[in-house]
């Protein structure tokens, strides 16, 4: 007979609730036995334990024909399963359950009778469910080939008897087991989970996650090496799913980890459950009964070997913040000491306690529940100091979430804390407060309940635990917005493979269409699917859909219209903690206050708008600007070409090309504005210098900058795009004779901006835009195709001015500064 260390197996009441989760059992215990020597320990089938607490209390309330029939229901359900494994024996394995259930129906008469269900008669009922279930494994699993033996844990565990939530005695529960572990070699036994009895032998129950507790038990009595918790998931996750659509299953942890973790309440783990296991040195895993090949967590000793990397993020919700604080400390006062040991004998769970350095004051996390009662103890306790205003009146913050980052070794790390408040911080997560583990493997703070699913994303995302998902929506789908479509379809999966960063498109509109899907749209075709959509007789408000988009990863509204007024959206998106990237200059060429308002209104919800785009495309002109201004230099001069359009015609001309139709390529190839008016009456120009002037910090306007078209006026302004292009025609000779003019005087015409700082106060133009003829061999002249540049002359850049240079306008370029922008947000939010 082999001698190999046992394994135990323990399975949960889903894992055993139907027949097919039942055969898929059978099957794994059957495989495993064969490797050698394993103990199995079972829960209740399905919802047996809430039908048997229903039993129960129908019973209490005198219903016995109620109660009776929820028995009858247990049992059907157990004999279905039992049939469906072993139709040979339907009928003996009926009869099984039926006699084995008979003593439940005596005990419920007799508590419909007395009307009264204490403690051990409530334990009694429960123990029916892992009782049938234990029984019935044991006998499936025997017809089955695999030869197995029910054992009743309640002659191996002994408890204390208090009912409900049973004290276990170590020593003697270990004594047990090892005089009935030889016997278990040849037959793999079968216990129940959860239920123990008291050294007199009455049934007691261990509470919640009992099971896992038992099989923790039964495998520190009989020296097993490892405990498989087998369940409906993959494995402890990064974090909740349900919070974190990405979160993924962790493969390994230390057993630290798993005690920290479940000591801030991760559902699959309990601090009874880890204990045995850690003094004994027996490896647990959760592995899926749905997928036995997936390897799960491992949770053992040793643990992952980068201890640095924090692996995850518990949550515990619905809970309250309590604060104290004394108005005047003594040294007899002792409030930290007072308060904790208030709830303590209040029987109320204190999740966090968090106090002042000098001990002022005190904030504790409570249960939701808990809280009146919390209260109250705290009142009583501090009662003549409140009454005689020694101590400020409670204050109470709820709902609240506990929020824990656990990682083995964590301290070691290079600032956690600083990434994690930073992360939470970036995205207008207010701290309510916060502590840091003892044991350095963990960090809790404490977030408004409705602030949950952000700060979960957001420290998810900010530990790179996994793909950061980013949320578009974006507005528009003419030449920028439909490449930008067209990139994010073509870089996706590398994004999500090399960078980890997951972009999904959920929305997408136009002036008069919007298609939203909290769960992605499909790339393929999505333009000509929004073409479908009936357009509204006017544009739509989008803000019922910024209240979705808020909600989900890394929110962000990408503005590719040239719509004006679009800065009411803006503000919208901001207040809602959505960033916006634009391409879009109008909303930064608002009057001054209205733009400074609309950047205040950004930074005071800590989100953040880019828009390197609107200033000659996707040249990095603003970032190059920022960092010159950041750094302590000081602009001088910033001569540039800002408009790609105008630019082009310029070559166009200068090649001999009429203006009219110079003009229509340009709008062809996507370098014009929708309106190409605004590129030639310089319009565009002037919004890009002042954007420019304005990163300088110069409050100047519009109405400040010095402009001359670049084509005079259009006399009908109303008319539409095509009437005015069709009008070009008339002045096609008045340019050909003016390129010749330059020509002929060895220059190239160009459509230049000026921005001259020194001009400030003099009542002199500090901006000027206008069309200039530019030698050979000058800055600009040997400009191509829609190339833009821009010359910033510096203190520390004087002699040699740096220059920015590059196309600068089409769909493409532009779309891949937005896309840029994008990911600078993620990255900022990866803290990276
Ligand atoms: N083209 C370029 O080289 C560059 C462009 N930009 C800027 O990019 C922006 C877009 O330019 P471009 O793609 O060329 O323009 P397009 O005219 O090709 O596309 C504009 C899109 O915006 C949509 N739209 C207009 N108003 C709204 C609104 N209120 N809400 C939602 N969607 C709306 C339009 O929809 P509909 O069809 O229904 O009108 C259209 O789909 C402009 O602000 C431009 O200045 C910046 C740098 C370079
Ligand atoms: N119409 C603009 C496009 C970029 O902003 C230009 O011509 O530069």
């Amino acid at each position: 007979m082999s001698s190999a260390p046992f394994q135990v197996m323990k399975f949960g009441g889903s894992s055993v609730g139907s027949p097919r989760r039942l055969r898929q059992v059978i099957e794994l215990i059957g495989t495993h036995a064969k490797q050698g020597p394993l103990a199995v320990v079972v829960s209740a089938m399905g919802d047996t334990t809430d039908w048997l607490l229903e039993a129960a209390g129908l019973a209490t309330q005198g219903d016995l024909e109620g109660a009776l029939s929820v028995v009858a229901r247990i049992a059907h359900l157990a004999k279905t399963n039992a049939a469906a494994l072993d139709p040979a024996r339907a009928t003996a394995l009926a009869a099984r359950v039926d006699s084995l259930l008979a003593p439940l129906r005596q005990l419920l008469q007799g508590i419909s009778l007395t009307r009264e269900c204490s403690a051990p008669s409530r334990d009694r009922v429960l123990s029916f469910g892992e009782l049938v279930s234990a029984t019935l494994l044991a006998e499936l699993l025997t017809a089955s080939g695999t030869e197995a033996t029910f054992r009743d844990a309640r002659q191996l565990l002994v408890t204390d008897d208090r009912f409900g939530a049973a004290r276990v005695d170590g020593a003697l529960t270990r004594e047990r087991l090892q005089a009935a572990v030889a016997g278990w070699r040849a037959s793999v036994p079968v216990l129940p989970g959860f239920i123990a009895a008291t050294p007199d032998g009455r049934t007691t129950t261990l509470g919640r996650n009992g099971s896992d507790y038992t099989a923790a038990l039964v495998a520190q009595g009989i020296g097993a090496t490892e405990v498989t918790v087998w369940t409906d998931v993959l494995g402890l996750h990064t974090a909740d799913p349900d919070l974190v659509s990405d979160a993924y299953p962790v493969a390994h942890l230390t057993h630290g980890e798993g005690l920290e973790l479940a000591a801030v309440g991760v559902r699959m783990l309990h601090p009874r459950t880890m204990i045995p296991l850690i003094e004994a040195g027996i490896s647990l895993r959760i592995r899926n009964t749905m997928h036995p090949d997936h390897p799960g967590t491992l949770i053992d000793a040793i643990g992952s070997r980068d201890g640095q990397r924090p692996t995850c993020i518990a949550t515990r919700e619905e809970l309250a913040l309590l604060g104290i604080e004394v108005r005047k400390l003594s040294d007899q006062f002792q409030l930290g000491e007072r308060v904790l040991a208030a709830l303590r004998e209040a029987s109320v769970t204190v999740w966090l306690s968090t106090q002042s350095a000098n001990g002022q004051s005190i904030a504790v996390v409570v249960p939701r529940p808990d809280l009146l009662r919390a209260r109250g103890a705290l009142e009583s306790e501090l009662a003549q100091e409140l009454a005689r205003h020694e101590v400020e009146p409670l204050a109470l913050r709820e709902p609240v979430t506990l929020l824990t980052l656990v990682a083995e070794a964590m301290g070691q790390g290079a600032n956690v804390a600083g990434r994690f408040f930073g992360a939470l911080g970036a995205v207008g997560v207010n701290v309510r407060a916060s502590a840091q583990g003892a044991s350095s493997r963990s960090i809790s703070c404490v977030v408004d309940a409705a602030d949950t699913a952000i700060a979960v994303r957001t420290t998810h995302a900010a530990f790179n635990l996994a793909h950061q998902q980013v949320s578009l929506f974006l507005l528009g789908r003419g030449t920028v917005g439909g490449q930008l479509l067209a990139q994010v379809r073509a870089q996706q999966a590398l994004l999500q493979d090399k960078h980890g960063i997951a972009l999904r498109v959920v929305g997408l509109a136009d002036s008069r269409r919007a298609l939203f899907d909290a769960a992605g749209l499909p790339l393929e075709g999505l333009e000509e699917r929004l073409a479908r959509v009936e357009p509204g007789p006017e544009p739509r408000t989008l803000v019922p859909l910024l209240d979705e988009l808020r909600r989900l990863p890394v929110p962000i509204l990408v503005d590719c219209t040239a719509a004006s007024g679009i800065e009411a959206l803006y503000t919208e998106a901001f207040r809602r903690g959505i960033h916006v990237v634009g391409a879009n200059k109008k909303p930064l060429a608002l009057p001054w206050d209205d733009r400074e308002a609309l950047l205040a209104e950004a930074r005071r919800h800590h989100v953040a708008y880019h828009y390197e785009t609107t200033v000659a495309s996707s040249l990095p002109v603003i970032d190059t600007l920022a960092n010159l201004v950041r750094t302590g230099d000081t602009v001088r001069l910033i001569t540039a070409s800002l408009s790609g359009s105008v630019g082009f015609i310029c070559n166009e001309l200068t090649a001999g090309v009429p203006l009219s139709v110079a003009v229509r390529t340009a709008r062809e190839r996507g370098f014009t504005e929708p309106d190409p008016r605004e590129d030639l009456s310089g319009t565009d120009v002037a919004r890009k210098a002042l954007i420019l002037a304005r990163e300088l910090g110069l409050p100047l306007s519009l109405s400040d900058v010095a402009l001359e078209p670049f084509v005079p006026e259009d006399p009908r302004p109303g008319a539409s795009v095509d009437t005015f292009l069709h009008g070009l025609k008339a002045l096609d000779a008045a340019f050909a004779d003016r390129v010749a003019r330059c020509r002929s005087a060895g220059t190239v015409l160009r459509y230049l901006a000026r921005i001259d700082p020194s001009k400030v106060g003099t009542g002199s133009p500090v901006i000027r835009v206008g069309p200039a003829p530019v030698e050979a061999g000058q800055p600009g002249a040997d400009l191509r195709g829609s190339e833009s540049f821009v010359s910033f002359t510096t203190t520390r850049h004087s002699d040699f001015p740096l220059v920015v240079r590059g196309a600068g306008a089409g769909g493409a370029v532009t779309a891949s500064g937005v896309l840029a922008d994008i990911l600078r947000i993620s990255q900022a939010l990866r803290g990276r």
